[in-house]
């Protein structure tokens, strides 16, 4: 494997926070890793997602996030919101290059697997053009189930590989989390990798060893 996309049940769930602690974790094990957030919304003065991956992997931030959208929306609103549009093809193309010039590139979607990058063209349809294995998180918490099965059943539909389900954010505070990961493995068989809800960005090694384990290293 040479790329994954990490895609999420929702917004605001952790996909940048697992990019972030895999990027960290393959530099550390000595592999050349590139990111790339293909559109990122919300971006006022800088790409925050972009710019906190670039810290670690080095990258040009044009490289890593090459089309922005200003308003907090999917891709697809922000095309139609904002009057301008992007080239699919010119996407790929740039995946395809990175994919020559990094061992392994780390690609992150927007909000979760159904949204619209344009119309008819969502993150699984990217993942299948792209040829691209997913990683999903999923939020820790009470209605995680219902999100990650509906994930996973879309994922397999489109005849996606699925690498990993991470359960992100655990507190021990809501009660549903005692039972969220064995009941998603029981509907998907797959079990998910469980992460803490932290202080700070940086998990411990031996979960960000997880994660790399997770997309082969
Ligand atoms: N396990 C965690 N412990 C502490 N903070 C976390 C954890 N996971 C995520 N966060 C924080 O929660 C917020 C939302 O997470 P994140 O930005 O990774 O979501 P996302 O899925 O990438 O969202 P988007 O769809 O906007 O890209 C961020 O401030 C992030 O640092
Ligand atoms: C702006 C935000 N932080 C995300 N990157 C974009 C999320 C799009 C979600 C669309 C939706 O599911 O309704
Ligand atoms: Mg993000």
């Amino acid at each position: 494997m040479r790329a994954v996309l990490i895609t999420a049940t929702d917004t605001g769930v952790g996909k940048t926070f697992v990019a972030y602690n895999l990027a960290y974790a393959l530099k550390e094990a000595g592999v050349k890793v590139g990111y790339l957030k293909p559109v990122e919304t919300d971006v006022k003065d800088f790409p925050a997602d972009g710019s906190l991956l670039v810290s670690i992997t080095e990258q040009d931030i044009k490289e890593a996030v090459p089309v922005v959208f200003s308003l907090p929306l999917s891709p697809y609103a922000g095309i139609l919101e904002e009057g301008k549009d992007f080239s699919l093809e010119d996407l790929k193309h740039h995946f395809e290059n990175m994919l020559k010039k990094y061992e392994f590139v780390i690609v992150e979607g927007a909000g979760g697997i159904a949204v619209p990058i344009k119309r008819d063209y969502d993150y699984a349809r990217l993942a299948k053009d792209w040829n691209l294995p997913i990683l999903v998180v999923a939020r820790a918490t009470l209605g995680t189930i219902n999100h990650t099965f509906l994930t996973y059943f879309y994922a397999k539909s489109m005849g996606l590989t699925i690498k990993g389900i991470v359960m992100n954010g655990f507190e021990g505070k809501d009660v549903s989390e005692r039972t969220n990961a064995r009941i998603v493995q029981e509907l998907t068989g797959i079990k998910p990798l469980e992460l803490p809800k932290i202080d700070g960005l940086l998990l411990p090694e031996d979960l960000r060893r997880a994660l790399a384990e997770l997309v082969g290293f």
